[in-house]
Formats: C-alpha cells, structure tokens, sequence
C-alpha cells in the first residue's frame, strides 16, 4: 500500500537518500525542519517521518532527540544507517574562482564534518548553519550572484545543477548517520531490500533527585541480566541546570520479560523509564 513519508528536505538531503533506501516505492514528502518532519507524523499528514539521529564524526543530533523526547507520542519504528560523503559545491559560475568563495552554507553537522577542509583550504569564507545540505545547495543554486558555496552530496550537485569542485572533504572515511524512522505506534517497521543488521530498543531514564548511586543501579540492572548497551547519553532536561536524562540503547528488542524486569527494577529505585522505540535496524551499501 502506498503511504507518505515525511523527511528534512528539500530534495538531495542525506535524509532523502535514507528515505529512498528504506521506502523506495512511497511518497516522500519534504519538510524544511527537524520539527516539522516530527509534527508532520504527529498530525498524520505522513504516515512516518525520517530523521538524522546520529553522526560517527558529529554525535548526536539534538534538535531530533530533544523534539522527540518533548513530543513523547511517537515511537522509534526502524533505523538505517547511511554512508555520508560530504562534497563542495558551486554555481558553475564559480567554478573557476571557487577556492576564494566568501561564504558556505551547509548543515551544522555537514560543517563540522569537514572541519580540516574547511580550516586549511577555505581560511578565509565565513561558514553559515542551514537547516540541511540540501537546502543550502539550494540557495547557492539561486544566488548565481552571490560568491558562495555548499557542502552537499552528490544528490543535492545533480538536484541543483551545481559542480563538485573538491569531493570527499568530510574529515575521516568511516562517516555514517542513523537515520530513525518515527511513527504514531510501535509496529516496528521491516524491510526486505536492505541487509538486517540486528534490533535495539531506546529507553528514557530519568533518576531520582538526591540518590547517591542511581544510575550505577540503573546500569547493574542491564548487567547482571547480561542485556549490552551500545550507548549511553545525557541530555539536559532543560529545567535548570544539573536536571538531566539518559538515553540508554539495548542491543536487543523488547521482550515480554526481561527487558520489562529491568525496567521495573528500575522504577522501583525511583526512576522514570519511557520506551522510545524497539526496532529492526538496517545498513544502507549506497557508497556515492
Ligand atoms: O542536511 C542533510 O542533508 C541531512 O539530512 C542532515 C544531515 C546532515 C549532515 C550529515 C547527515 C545528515
């Protein structure tokens, strides 16, 4: 059945190359923010919504996991991860004057990713935060006038008919993004076309005030029952400083009943747990 995916646009984002790998027959649906992918799933204008969760060089995304956490309907349904190659690109005006561009545009984490490139050959261009690579490539492509540039992929080159004139600039190779993809239940989403790599569960953690030891409570309670995290993560609760709340993933999925003990072993110290998400997740071979 075709259904309406919502993913951070415009076309040519690496989100959209996420989209195309899990949902290659559906309607993508571009939104110009991280919220507004979020709210679109909310509000069922899209069945389910792809977002960049986290990057190998970068981290975490935090504008999605702290709108997800705000918006605690949702469910983590699936995740793939993606290749990332981040290119510089210009208006083929600036193709010959490229290296002196004034100004370059790019997702933050796109910047960040080519933090050598950016320091050693472009020392002199001032960077400017996009919403997305794809939105900036987009700029760049409407401001023939303007000497700037974007770090895009090579999606966003072709969408926007600009020229890559220096490829491969992100800082080290092993740059990949999670991708999740979130829904208004928890039906995990499967998919045929990509290799099954394994099934994790995310869960929210917050500690009681005032309890020396809590969260080595929290963690033995994973070990003793042999569960492996993978990652571990504070974010603040953005009540006032010193108020956080952990993520925790589980190297597998929900079970009926050792994961549910662990949480209520959890709760009894005086923990909050919430489940973000039990699903399949995928690895994506697009290499371009
Ligand atoms: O801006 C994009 O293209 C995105 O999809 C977000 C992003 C940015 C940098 C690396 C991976 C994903």
């Amino acid at each position: 059945m075709s259904f309406a995916v919502g993913y951070l646009g415009p076309k040519g984002t690496f989100t959209k190359k996420a989209v195309d790998t899990l949902f290659p027959n559906n309607q993508a649906m571009s939104y110009q923010t991280i919220p507004a992918c979020i709210d679109a799933v909310k509000f069922g204008h899209v069945k389910y919504s792809v977002v960049p969760l986290e990057n190998t060089l970068e981290g975490t995304v935090n504008l999605t996991i702290d709108y997800l956490i705000k918006e605690k309907t949702l469910k983590i349904v699936s995740e793939v991860v993606v290749p990332v190659r981040q290119h510089f690109m210009v208006h083929p005006k600036w193709k010959a004057d490229w290296q002196s561009v004034q100004t370059i545009y790019s997702h933050p984490h796109a910047l960040a990713q080519c933090h050598h490139f950016l320091s050693q050959t472009m020392r002199q261009a001032t960077l400017e935060p996009y919403a997305s690579t794809g939105a900036a490539a987009q700029y760049v492509r409407d401001h023939p006038e303007l000497s700037i540039g974007a770090i895009a992929n090579d999606l966003a080159a072709k969408e926007y008919q600009l020229d890559i004139v220096k490829a491969d600039i992100h800082d080290l190779d092993n740059n990949q993004t999670r991708f999740v993809v979130l829904h208004k239940n928890d039906t995990a989403l499967r998919v045929n076309q990509l290799p099954l790599k394994g099934f994790k569960t995310m869960i929210m953690v917050v500690l009681p005030t005032d309890h020396a030891g809590a969260l080595h409570q929290v963690l033995s309670a994973f070990a003793w029952r042999r569960i492996n995290l993978t990652k571990i993560e504070s974010r603040p609760m953005k009540i006032g400083l010193g108020h956080y709340y952990f993520l925790i993933d589980l190297d597998q999925k929900m079970d009926d009943i050792l994961i549910p003990n662990t949480i209520a072993e959890i709760e009894a110290i005086g923990c909050n747990v919430e489940v973000l998400g039990s699903y399949p997740y995928y690895l994506s071979a697009d290499k371009s």
